[in-house]
């Protein structure tokens, strides 16, 4: 049986700061309709939830609108800010980067974030726009307001043009990846820069894109290790030094994958759910502005 006790194992970035390799995401379970001003007591208890289970890396967002309720939870959450790995991430105020983080810092109340992020690079109209993007958030790292930045939903082409004026390498790409959308192309770009992955939307096999080729399989893998199909695509991300981030409302769901930790694939087991998987494409985030740009 598994022990849910295992700690979450951690991923050195390239930097030399580490991260939480499973992550508590505030961006789509927890979708605000209304104002941001307007609190919503259940995202705040979602993530102390979390925080109480154990989860220490904690994925939000400028466009989440939901910073102040993650600021409340890290506040009430009993867990000291230095053992919390926090992320944000700008997109609405991506013109003005230095004052969306403190902006962003303020709505958290925090001094500084573990990590932040360009949530997309859509807005740029030509390279120079990345670059000088980019040029900000080492601005911000340098004056201390986040330990490391790093970039999202970027593609090859984002990265290469970043990369040519970079004075700091992104610590890592935020990215959907499951089984059915494996990027294979753009991993091999961050490998070779010593880029992180992190996971957006690890779930995706066992949840809204099935049915899948790879519903059999994650089935027999979650019999194995009597875990749930979920667990094991968490697990699939973590055996490829891939960082998911998942979310849910549910104390029991969030307490199971915990799971996740506790178990490995063998390489033959994630060599097949890859085969398996390359057998479907599925996008759940962004399909608009992605498909224009790519299919990989
Ligand atoms: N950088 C970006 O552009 C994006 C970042 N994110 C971040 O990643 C986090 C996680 O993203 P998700 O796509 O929600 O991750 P996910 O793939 O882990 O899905 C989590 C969702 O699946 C549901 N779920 C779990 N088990 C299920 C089951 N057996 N049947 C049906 N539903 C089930 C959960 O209740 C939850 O709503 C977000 O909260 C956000 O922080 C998400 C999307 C885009
Ligand atoms: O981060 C991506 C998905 C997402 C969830 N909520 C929002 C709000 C605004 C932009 C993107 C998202």
């Amino acid at each position: 049986m598994a022990n849910i006790n295992t700690p979450i194992p951690v991923l050195k970035l390239n930097d030399g700061t580490s991260m939480p390799m499973l992550a508590y995401g505030t961006g789509t379970a927890w979708f605000k309709k209304g104002e941001e001003s307007k609190v919503d007591q259940g995202v705040i208890d979602g993530v102390k939830m979390a925080i109480k289970l154990g989860y220490t890396h904690l994925d939000g967002a400028e466009a989440y609108k939901t910073e102040p309720e993650l600021g409340t939870a890290i506040k009430e959450g009993g867990v000291p800010r230095e053992k919390l790995f926090i992320t944000t991430k700008v997109m609405q105020n991506v013109r003005d980067i230095q004052n969306a983080l403190k902006s962003s810092l303020k709505k958290l109340q925090l001094d500084y974030v573990d990590l932040y992020l360009i949530h997309e690079p859509f807005f740029a109209k030509s390279d120079e726009d990345l670059q000088n993007a980019w040029a900000e958030m080492e601005a911000l790292q340098k004056a201390g307001l986040t330990k490391s930045i790093g970039v999202s939903n970027f593609l090859p082409k984002h990265l290469e043009a970043i990369l040519k004026t970079a004075k700091v390498v992104p610590v890592c790409n935020q990215i959907e990846f499951h089984p059915y959308l494996q990027h294979t192309e753009l991993l091999d770009l961050h490998k070779k820069h010593n880029i992180a992955t992190t996971a957006y939307g690890p779930l995706s096999a066992a949840t809204k894109a099935k049915p899948g080729p790879a519903d059999n399989f994650l089935a027999a893998l979650a019999k194995k290790y009597a875990v749930s199909e979920g667990e094991v695509s968490l697990r699939w991300c973590i055996d490829q030094d891939v960082v998911p981030i998942t979310t849910s409302s549910k104390e029991q769901r969030l307490s199971d994958y915990l799971r996740a930790a506790t178990f490995k694939l063998t390489p033959a087991e994630i060599k097949q759910l890859n085969e398996l998987g390359q057998e479907k494409h599925f996008r759940g985030f962004w399909a608009a502005k992605f498909d224009a740009n790519d299919r990989s």
